[in-house]
């Protein structure tokens, strides 16, 4: 027998459709906001660039503005040297955009700095940004380059000109990429706590970065910095120079030639996204146990009319079998199908068994009970203590029937006395071909006298009338009652058959009573 049920089989198929299906939405689910998690971040952060850059785009128009300014108050008077400190001074001070401000005549000497140190006054600014300036007499950006005390600088400058447009040098604002100032400010409140950070690039050389260790790096090999560097904005999934997976969105400050890059780690995008999906099983998970327990109750009900089929069919006696059978109720179309089915099967199966009893208590010839048919009608009556009366016929002489004309009138007159028995005898009495040329007669509720008038009528019937062998046939009778004759049924026939033989013996053709047990 194999061990798996119905229900088992119904609880395993479930649990594993529903296991699979929960497994594929949880992971298509997770694919799914992966991907959109890692584009939405790609484009806060390329937009993050982009308005950064503007701001950056704004920051150094400003500072532009500011040179101008300054420019436009120092005038002509480059002599004046308390005119022009008071001015770089001012400059430095009331903003915070520039490291420092100088003042540089056309022969490239300095002619006044903020803040003041060593450098002294008319010594030459040696460097290609300011002889480009000069050279230029407009106003300019000298990108970073590395000045004679090693701090990074990118220089912004503003060309002095005489009332009549004479040129007179340039006044200057330095910007210390590694210190403090509203550059520094501006691109530092970016939020840098889950490994998010921006940097900005100049010809792939850090101009600016969180790490301040690494302004002045060269880069290579970066795609969002070769992209920015043509001047493209966009963003992109990379890896770093730490061997990072990185979300980067990058834009270009058009009048410098920077890039602004803003990267998030994608691991920490991911996070959130993983503690969101373990939420979401440990969520579904009740709900999972709360559908298997209804699949396995509703597999209960489904398996039960199947289960009490076969077990009603296992039992011993067919009719109880049909009995059980039909008592089931099927609530779906399989199971009644299967019940009419096995109802079918049952009650051909009982038919063929009543169809073996009757047969096997039945005699073929006559169609009346055989000697068990009689036996089963007796003990029936013996349980419930019906009394009855008994005739044992026998046919006289009937050798001489057989003999004379053959077995097969012999039978034909079997036939015939039973048909006789059958034409005189009332519905409730039990006709029986006990053997051979013998029969019986048992009348329920009759008494002897009844019995004997019967039996009478019977023996003249047969005695008067024309049998198949040409000449009526005689016959000898014997009668007795239960319990008058005897209280136990065995002597009750006994003294049937004694008065039968005493019949026989006073010449045949004739019916013998048996006398009443003496108490
Ligand atoms: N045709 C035919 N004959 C049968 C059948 N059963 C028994 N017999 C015959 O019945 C006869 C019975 O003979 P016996 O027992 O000598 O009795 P009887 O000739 O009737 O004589 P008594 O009973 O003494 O009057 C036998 O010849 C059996 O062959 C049967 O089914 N068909």
């Amino acid at each position: 027998m194999p061990k798996l049920d119905l229900r088992r089989l119904i609880l395993l198929l479930s649990m594993s459709a529903t296991s699979l299906v929960l497994a594929y939405f949880l992971y298509a689910s997770y694919q799914m906001q992966r991907e959109l998690l890692i584009k939405q971040t790609l484009e806060a952060n390329r937009i993050y660039a982009v308005k950064l850059a503007e701001v950056t785009e704004n920051f150094l128009n400003t500072a532009h503005k500011q040179l101008a300014y300054s420019a436009s108050v120092i005038g002509p008077r480059l002599n004046t040297a308390e005119h022009l400190n008071g001015e770089v001074d001012r400059l430095l001070l009331q903003t915070n955009t520039f490291n420092s401000v100088y003042v540089v005549n056309t022969e490239s000497k300095l002619l006044a700095r903020a803040p003041r140190n060593h450098q002294a006054e008319d010594s030459l600014i040696d460097n290609p940004g300011s002889y480009s300036a000069l050279a230029s007499q407009q106003p300019s950006i000298v990108q970073a380059y590395s000045a004679p005390h090693g701090r990074l600088i990118v220089a912004m400058t503003h060309p002095l000109h005489t009332a009549q447009g004479d040129y007179l040098g340039y006044i200057g604002g330095a910007i210390y990429l590694q210190e403090n100032n509203s550059l520094h400010d501006l691109l530092g409140e970016h939020y840098y706590r889950d490994g998010s950070y921006l940097y900005v690039v100049h010809d792939r050389q850090l101009i600016y970065h969180n790490k301040q260790e690494r302004v002045g790096e060269i880069i290579h090999g970066n795609p969002a910095i070769h992209e920015v560097s043509q001047g493209r904005e966009g963003n992109q999934l990379l890896t770093n120079s730490e061997g990072i997976e990185m979300l980067a969105g990058f834009a270009p400050v058009q009048s410098t030639g920077w890039g602004i890059v803003a990267q998030r780690p994608l691991q920490a995008t991911l996070t959130e996204l993983n503690k969101l999906m373990l939420n979401m099983l440990i969520t579904l998970v009740p709900f999972f146990l709360a559908v298997m327990l209804a699949i396995w109750w509703l597999s209960r009900i489904i398996s039960q009319p199947l289960w009490s089929l076969a077990k009603s069919v296992q039992k011993d006696d067919a009719r109880i079998a049909e009995n059980a059978v039909r008592q089931i109720k099927p609530w779906y179309f399989e199971v009644a199908q299967l019940k009419q089915s096995i109802l079918s099967g049952l009650e051909m199966l009982n038919h063929r068994i009543g169809k073996l009893n009757l047969d096997s208590m039945t005699d073929p010839l006559t169609e009346l009970l055989n000697r068990r048919g009689a036996q089963a009608a007796i003990d029936k009556w013996h349980v419930s203590a019906q009394p009855f009366a008994v005739i044992l016929l026998d046919i006289d002489h009937f050798k001489q029937v057989n003999d004379a004309h053959g077995h097969d009138i012999g039978d034909l007159t079997l036939q015939f006395l039973a048909r006789q028995m059958r034409r005189l005898s009332g519905n409730e009495n039990v006709l029986c071909r006990s053997g051979g040329e013998e029969f019986m007669v048992l009348m329920p509720d009759t008494d002897l006298k009844e019995a004997g008038e019967f039996a009478e009528n019977l023996r003249a019937t047969l005695a008067s009338t024309r049998s198949p062998a040409g000449e009526p046939i005689t016959l000898s009778l014997g009668v007795a009652h239960y319990p008058i004759s005897n209280a136990r049924i065995e002597m009750v026939l006994r003294s049937a058959d004694q008065a039968l033989y005493q019949a026989k013996r006073q010449g045949r053709n004739k019916v013998v009573i048996a006398a009443a047990q003496r108490s």
